[in-house]
C-alpha cells in the first residue's frame, strides 16, 4: 500500500495532476494542506522531479515549519532541497541575489515599522505636511495598501483626481520611495513589490527562476494579495504548474490587502485551470463540523459548499459563562490540568484561542501559578511586550530608580533627543563614581564631558522627580494614568491608528486592569509591592525544553493548525465580534469576523469549549458584554450549556475568585517550584537519591523533587538521556 492510498479520490486527483494549473477550493479540514505535501512527495518519488525544482509557499513561518515537517516525514531523501517558505522570505532570498539590477545594493536593509515611521515623519516635515491633519501612520497605511495592489507612486498620483488629501499622500509616497532607495532600504511590502518589479524588468532573472521553480504550490491561497498573486503567476507563467489551495470561508486578512478576487480571478489568469473540490472533512467530529457550517451559513456573500464528515458524532460543544475573565481563565486552566491528570490528553493537545493578544495575560498568570507549561504562538509573552516593559520601566524608575536598565530604557521614550553618546558618558560617570545611572543624571550639570547634552537631561529628571512626589499621594492606578498622559504614550499610538498600534493600546489597557485588580485586592497597596508581584510573574523562566505545552494564540495565528481540544475564550459581543466591527456601517466587517469564528471552530478535532464572561475588566473598568452573536448561531442541540453562573448562585463577587490564593501564593512564593525541596514526597513512591526507571529514558537517579502547584516536578539524571525535568503524574517513574 502506498501513501497515496490513504487519500480519497478527489485528493488523489489533485495529487496526480502535477502538470498545468490546479485550483483546489475546499472547506476546513478537508485535506488541502495534506494534498500539497503528498503532491510534493509524488513529484519527487513518482515523477522523478528534482526536489530543487519545487517551491511551496505558505502564509506564516509556523505553517512553513509544519509543512516542512510533514514533507520530511513523507519523503526521506532530498526533501530538504524543496523550497518551503513564506512569501516574504522567498522574496528576500531572491532580492539578496539580484536587487542590484534595480539599482539597490544586495546588502539592503529591511525597515521595520519603527524605521518606517521615523522616515515618514521626516518626510512629512520636509514636505510641510501637517501631521495633525494627515497622520504619518494613516499615510503609511495608505502607502502600504497601494503597494499591496502594486500601485506605483506615479500611478497613485494619477489616481488622485483632484482629491487634496490623496495628493498629499501621493507626494509623501513618492518621496518615501526615493528616500528608501537612497538609504538602500526596503520596507516589508517592498519585498514583494520589488521582486515583482525585478521579474518584470529583467526577463533573464525571471526565466532563471521559472526554470528553477518548475512546480509551484501555494497554501492558504485565499489570503494572498494582488502583489503576492502577481509574484506567483509570473513565476508560473512559463510552465503553468501552479497549484493553489484555499477556502474562501477562511479569508481573514482583508485588512492586510488579501483579495478574495484572486480566488475568482485565478481562472481568468489560468483559463485552463482544473478546479477540484474536496468535500470530506477528516479533522473534526460531526458536532463540531455542523456547528461550524451553521455559523458560516449566516454569511451572505459566499459560495455555498458541502462539507461532511465520516468521523463520529463526538461530544457536544461546551459553552460556559463566567462572572469575569479571571474565573474564565481559572476554569480553562483547571479543565486542562484535570484532563491531563486523568490521562485523557497531554498539554500539547490543548489550545486556547482568543481574538486579541491582550487576552493572554490572565491565562499566562494562571498557567504560571499552576505550573502548567504553555507557549504563546506568534506572540510575545505579555510582560515581554515593548509597551508593557516601557511603562513598567517608568514605574520602576519612579519607585527607586536603582534599576539602571529601566532608566536607560525610558530616557528616550518618548524621544527627548538624548543621544547614545550622552548616555554612554553618563554611564561612564556613574561607573567611575560608583553611583546609579539615575543619580548621575541628577547631577548631569556636573559631568564635564556632557557639555550641552546636560540640558536635554534636565527635563527628564524634573519629570521623574515630579512623578515621585505625586507617587506619595496617588494610587498606583492614578500614577500609571499620569505617566501615560504625560508621556503621550497612548496618544501617540492612537494617532498611528494601525492594527499594531491598537493592539499595543489593548495591552496597555490590560496593564491598567492588572493594576486596578491589584489595588482592589490588597489592603495596603503600594507601588513597590505591585512591582514585586509583577516581577515574580514576569521573570519566571518559561523557557522549557519540554515541548509538551498548552498552546495559546490569536485566532488569526491558528489558521491551518489543528488541536484535539480547543478553547475559544472571550466569546462576547464587543470582543468577538470586535466592537469596531459591530459599530461599523459595513456589514462585510462582521462577515470577516464570522469567517474568523469559522476558522476557530474548525481547528478543533475532538472537543470544543466556548467561554465568555459576564463582566470583563477592560482598562480598569468593568464592562458588561452580551454573549457573542456567533454562539447564538450554533444550534442549541449541539451544545452542552453547563451550569449557568446564575445557577451557581454566585451572589456578588467583588473580587475575582482565586484572587486571595493568588496573593497568598505571591506572598509565600509558594508557586516558585525550586523553593520547596521535598525529601520524600507524599504520594510518590520514590524520593531524592533513589534510582528510578522511566519507560522511555531508562534508568536514572532522582536529583530533586519540587512542589509545583498541583503536581510534583521531578528532576532525574538518566544514565543515557541526561537530566530531565518532568511532572510526576505522567512521568510514571518506578523505583528500582
Ligand atoms: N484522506 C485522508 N485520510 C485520513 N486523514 C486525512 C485525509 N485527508 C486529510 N486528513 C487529515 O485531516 C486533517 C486535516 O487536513 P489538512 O490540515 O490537510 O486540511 P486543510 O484542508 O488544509 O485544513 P485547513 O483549511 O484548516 O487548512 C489532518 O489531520 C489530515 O492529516
Ligand atoms: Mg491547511
Amino acid at each position: 500500500m502506498s501513501i497515496y492510498d490513504t487519500l480519497n479520490s478527489q485528493q488523489q486527483e489533485a495529487v496526480f495532476r502535477t502538470e498545468g494549473p490546479v485550483l483546489i477550493l475546499a472547506g476546513a479540514g478537508s485535506g488541502k494542506t495534506r494534498v500539497l505535501t503528498h503532491r510534493i512527495a509524488y513529484l519527487i518519488e513518482e515523477k522523478g522531479v528534482n526536489p530543487w525544482n519545487i517551491m511551496a509557499i505558505t502564509f506564516t513561518n509556523k505553517a512553513a515549519e509544519e509543512m516542512r515537517d510533514r514533507v520530511d516525514k513523507l519523503v526521506g531523501f532530498g526533501a530538504e532541497s524543496v523550497w518551503v517558505s513564506t512569501f516574504h522570505s522567498s522574496c528576500v532570498r531572491i532580492l539578496r541575489r539580484y536587487i542590484d539590477r534595480l539599482g539597490y545594493s544586495n546588502n539592503f536593509t529591511i525597515y521595520d515599522t519603527d524605521d518606517q515611521k521615523t522616515l515618514m515623519k521626516d518626510i512629512c516635515k520636509r514636505l510641510n505636511i501637517d501631521t495633525k491633519v494627515y497622520k504619518e501612520r494613516a499615510i503609511m497605511s495608505a502607502v502600504s495598501s497601494a503597494k499591496d495592489e502594486l500601485i506605483s507612486p506615479e500611478a497613485y498620483e494619477l489616481s488622485t483626481m483632484g482629491d487634496f488629501g490623496k495628493k498629499k499622500i501621493a507626494l509623501a509616497y513618492k518621496e518615501y520611495q526615493k528616500q528608501l532607495k537612497k538609504n538602500n532600504a526596503l520596507d516589508f511590502d517592498d519585498l514583494i513589490v520589488k521582486t515583482v518589479e525585478l521579474f518584470q524588468a529583467c526577463p533573464d532573472v525571471l526565466e532563471s527562476y521559472q526554470e528553477r521553480f518548475r512546480y509551484l504550490m501555494v497554501d492558504e491561497y485565499q489570503d494572498t494579495n494582488t502583489a503576492q498573486f502577481k509574484f506567483v503567476s509570473l513565476l508560473a507563467s512559463k510552465y503553468q504548474n501552479l497549484c493553489v489551495v484555499g477556502d474562501d470561508d477562511q479569508s481573514i486578512y482583508k485588512f492586510r490587502g488579501a483579495n478574495i478576487g484572486n480566488i475568482l480571478g485565478y481562472e481568468k489568469v489560468f483559463p485552463n485551470a482544473k478546479v477540484i473540490k474536496l468535500e470530506q472533512n477528516y479533522r473534526s467530529t460531526q458536532n463540531i463540523l455542523n456547528s461550524a457550517n451553521e455559523v458560516i451559513r449566516n454569511n451572505l456573500g459566499r459560495k455555498s459548499k458541502t462539507l461532511w464528515t465520516d468521523n463520529e458524532e463526538g461530544a457536544l460543544l461546551h459553552f460556559r459563562q463566567f462572572m469575569n475573565g479571571f474565573e474564565e481563565a481559572e476554569y480553562i486552566t483547571g479543565d486542562i490540568s484535570q484532563k491531563v491528570r486523568e490521562g485523557e490528553c497531554s498539554y500539547k493537545d490543548c489550545a486556547i484561542l482568543y481574538r486579541t493578544n491582550a487576552q493572554s495575560r490572565l491565562f499566562e498568570e494562571k498557567f504560571l501559578m499552576s505550573n502548567i507549561p504553555y507557549k504563546m504562538v506568534g506572540g510575545v509573552n505579555f510582560y515581554a511586550r515593548k509597551e508593557i516593559k516601557d511603562l513598567l520601566a517608568y514605574l520602576k524608575t519612579v519607585d527607586n530608580a536603582r534599576d539602571d536598565i529601566a532608566v536607560r530604557r525610558i530616557i528616550n521614550v518618548p524621544k527627548r533627543g538624548i543621544g547614545l553618546t550622552t548616555i554612554t558618558r553618563v554611564q561612564d560617570y556613574a561607573d567611575a563614581n560608583g553611583i546609579s545611572f539615575y543619580d548621575a543624571l541628577r547631577t548631569a550639570d556636573e559631568i564635564p564631558s556632557l557639555g550641552r547634552g546636560a540640558a536635554k537631561i534636565r527635563p527628564f529628571v524634573t519629570f521623574i522627580q515630579s512623578l515621585r512626589s505625586k507617587a506619595e499621594y496617588l494610587s498606583v492606578t492614578e500614577l500609571l494614568d499620569d505617566i501615560i498622559e504625560e508621556t503621550g504614550y497612548v496618544a501617540d499610538l492612537k494617532a498611528e491608528d494601525t492594527d499594531e498600534a491598537n493592539a499595543r493600546i489593548e495591552n496597555i489597557d490590560e496593564l491598567i486592569t492588572k493594576v486596578v485588580t491589584y489595588e482592589e485586592g490588597t489592603d495596603t497597596p503600594s507601588l513597590g509591592e505591585f512591582l514585586e508581584e509583577v516581577a515574580l510573574i514576569a521573570d519566571i523562566d518559561t523557557v522549557d525544553s519540554n515541548s509538551d505545552r498548552v498552546l495559546m494564540m490569536t485566532l488569526h495565528s491558528a489558521k491551518g493548525l489543528e488541536f484535539p481540544y480547543v478553547y475559544m475564550a472571550g466569546m462576547e459581543d464587543g470582543i468577538f465580534p470586535s466592537y469596531m466591527t459591530i459599530v461599523a456601517d459595513d456589514p462585510t466587517e462582521i462577515e470577516e469576523e464570522r469567517r474568523l469564528c469559522y476558522v476557530g471552530i474548525t481547528r478543533a478535532m475532538k472537543d470544543l469549549t466556548l467561554t465568555c464572561a459576564q463582566q470583563r475588566m477592560i482598562r480598569g473598568e468593568t464592562q458588561y458584554n452580551k454573549v457573542s452573536r456567533f454562539i447564538r448561531e450554533i444550534p442549541r442541540e449541539l451544545v452542552d450549556m453547563g451550569q449557568s453562573f446564575q445557577e451557581r448562585k454566585v451572589k456578588d463577587i467583588p473580587l475575582p475568585s482565586g484572587f486571595q490564593q493568588m496573593r497568598q501564593a505571591f506572598k509565600s512564593q509558594a508557586f516558585q517550584p525550586r523553593q520547596f525541596e521535598v525529601k520524600k514526597s507524599e504520594g510518590l513512591s520514590y524520593g531524592v537519591g533513589d534510582t528510578v526507571k522511566h519507560i522511555k529514558f531508562g534508568v536514572g537517579i532522582v536529583e530533586n523533587i519540587a512542589e509545583g502547584g498541583k503536581d510534583y516536578e521531578v528532576t532525574v539524571n538518566f544514565d543515557k538521556a541526561g537530566v530531565k525535568k518532568m511532572f510526576a503524574s505522567f512521568a510514571k517513574l518506578k523505583k528500582i
